[in-house]
């Protein structure tokens, strides 16, 4: 059973909420993944720097020029991972967009993150109908594809789509890019609802989550959240206490709604 896939259903079976925090990988990639382990986080999404992250909101783009721009590399992050892989026991989650796959070489790519430890990949431009690329050679490799559903996608696909994966599902809050947001759409408790309904996975909330309210609003409905630009700003200005504070509001167990 993928690392993923386990601490996810403990998690479910002790009636908890998971905390994913993404960071875009760089000089201080090991430090902040043994911190973020140490902080209790359930699984760690590391984000791959490109060129055009359309995806990507301010704060997310410019952590990634400045990391292209310190010279990362996907082979030299999964080589970091490789190093690290053996005194981290946080499932890994590789974010990235499809250009430095297609770089490196897709069976490639899978090798280098089968090696590496990697649980788990997160590719926001393929869409699930082209990932016969990549699906058949991550699964034969034990990594999962945590796949993304939005607030338009129909029910029946989200359906469809949960019966895809081992991990979690992934359900982005907003229409539109990364970034921290002040407040979400009155519906969206209703949405993560029927698409906790309607899933044969965990379902995890992303986009926009930035402070401890939002992290407990969400659990309300769904099985944890995703922070990415809140963390990495917390980590810009050495906040980890800001870090500590929005991964324990995930420890508050709720009556779920
Ligand atoms: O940054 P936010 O608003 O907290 O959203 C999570 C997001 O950072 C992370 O999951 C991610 C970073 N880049 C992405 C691109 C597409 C989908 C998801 C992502």
């Amino acid at each position: 059973m993928n690392r993923i896939e386990k601490v996810m259903q403990t998690l479910v079976k002790n009636n908890e909420n998971a905390f994913v925090p993404y960071i875009m990988a760089g000089d201080a990639l090991v430090e902040q993944i043994a911190f973020l382990e140490k902080a209790g986080a359930t699984a760690i999404e590391i984000g791959i720097p490109f060129s055009d992250p359309v995806a990507d909101g301010p704060v997310i783009q410019r952590a990634g020029k400045r990391s292209l721009e310190n010279g990362t590399t996907l082979r030299g992050v999964l080589r970091t991972i490789a190093d690290i892989r053996p005194i981290i026991h946080t499932p890994l989650i590789i974010m990235t967009y499809m250009n430095p796959i297609m770089a490196l070489g897709i069976s490639e790519f899978i090798d280098e993150c089968s090696r590496s430890g990697i649980d788990g990949l997160i590719l926001p431009d393929l869409p699930i109908e082209e990932e016969e690329i990549i699906a058949p050679f991550a699964e034969k490799a034990g990594i999962e594809i945590i796949r993304l559903v939005t607030l338009t996608s129909p029910l029946e696909r989200i359906e469809e789509i949960s019966k895809k994966g081992r991990g979690f599902l992934y359900a982005v809050t907003v229409n539109g890019i990364t970034g921290a947001r002040k407040g979400f759409n009155e519906q969206l408790g209703e949405h993560l609802q029927r698409v906790k309904s309607v899933s044969s996975l965990p379902v995890l909330a992303g986009f926009g989550i930035s402070s401890p309210s939002h992290v407990q609003e969400m659990n309300q409905y769904c099985d944890g959240v995703i922070v990415g630009s809140k963390i990495i700003e917390l980590l810009e200005a050495r906040d980890l206490a800001g870090i500590e504070e929005l991964i324990n509001a995930s420890k508050i167990t709720h009556v779920k709604n």
